[in-house]
């Protein structure tokens, strides 16, 4: 379960939100310049919002009125980020068991589910964007986080590779139950992953609906234009 309340005044935006949810994938949907990211990044401890409480499972990770801001380093999140971020020197396999100490008994199970046995001793730079989105989210997965938070992990994906990353996610959520935070302006997607959708529009929650109240052809035909 996440709670969430955040006031952040940025030049061109405020953001003043809130909102809490028991689902176990949650999107937060809306146009570009909404705001998604900054949420991710204030849950994740990259953004420190002017005032605000964030707490997940009842473990609170921030509390401004009480002066708590647990460290990025202890607040075990898992960030997959647009461009995959990996490490460029390091192989597959080490860019996987990066940051995890000793054998970590959930590898061979990653390996398989993502299906990156094929590929554990390339570099990322010979991988393809799906590859890479692939790698990132079990990189993400098996630090063990309480929280998976993936912003918009299909953009810049060709469809063929978008299927696959989406099939993976899909088993992923399936097989391993982790909370997870999707940000994605598609409502495709949204409608593919997510059990509960927060619309965010100009730092405001405009609406939140179970994944069975969302119109995906309205979603889709406001986002055509
Ligand atoms: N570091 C920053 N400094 C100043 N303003 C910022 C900063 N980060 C975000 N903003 C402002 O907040 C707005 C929303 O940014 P954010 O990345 O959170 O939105 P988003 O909904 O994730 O959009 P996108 O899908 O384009 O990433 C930006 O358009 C900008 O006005």
């Amino acid at each position: 379960m996440i709670e969430l309340a955040l006031h952040h005044a940025y030049a061109d935006l405020e953001l003043d939100l809130a909102f809490r949810s028991d689902a176990r994938t949650l999107a937060l949907y809306g146009d570009s310049g909404a705001g998604k990211t900054s949420v991710l990044n204030a849950i994740a401890g990259l953004l420190a919002p002017q005032s605000g409480r964030i707490a997940i499972d009842g473990d609170v990770l921030l509390d401004t009125a009480r002066g708590v801001a647990v460290p990025v380093s202890r607040r075990r999140i898992g960030y997959v980020f647009q461009d995959g971020r990996l490490f460029p020197h390091l192989s597959v396999r080490r860019n996987l068991l990066y940051g995890v100490e000793g054998p970590h008994a959930q590898f061979a199970m990653m390996v398989e589910l993502l299906g990156l046995g094929a590929l554990l001793e390339r570099r990322p730079d010979s991988l393809s964007g799906g590859e890479r989105q692939r790698v990132a989210i079990g990189r993400a997965l098996l630090a063990d986080p309480r929280a998976l938070l993936l912003d918009e992990p299909l953009t810049g994906l060709h469809a063929q590779a978008r299927t696959q990353v989406l099939d993976h996610l899909r088993r992923l959520k399936r097989e391993l139950r982790v909370f997870t935070v999707l940000v994605s302006h598609h409502a495709d997607e949204v409608a593919a992953l997510a059990d509960e959708v927060v619309r965010i529009d100009a730092g405001r929650v405009v609406r939140q609906q179970p994944i069975a109240e969302f119109d995906v052809r309205r979603a889709h035909a406001a986002e055509a234009g």
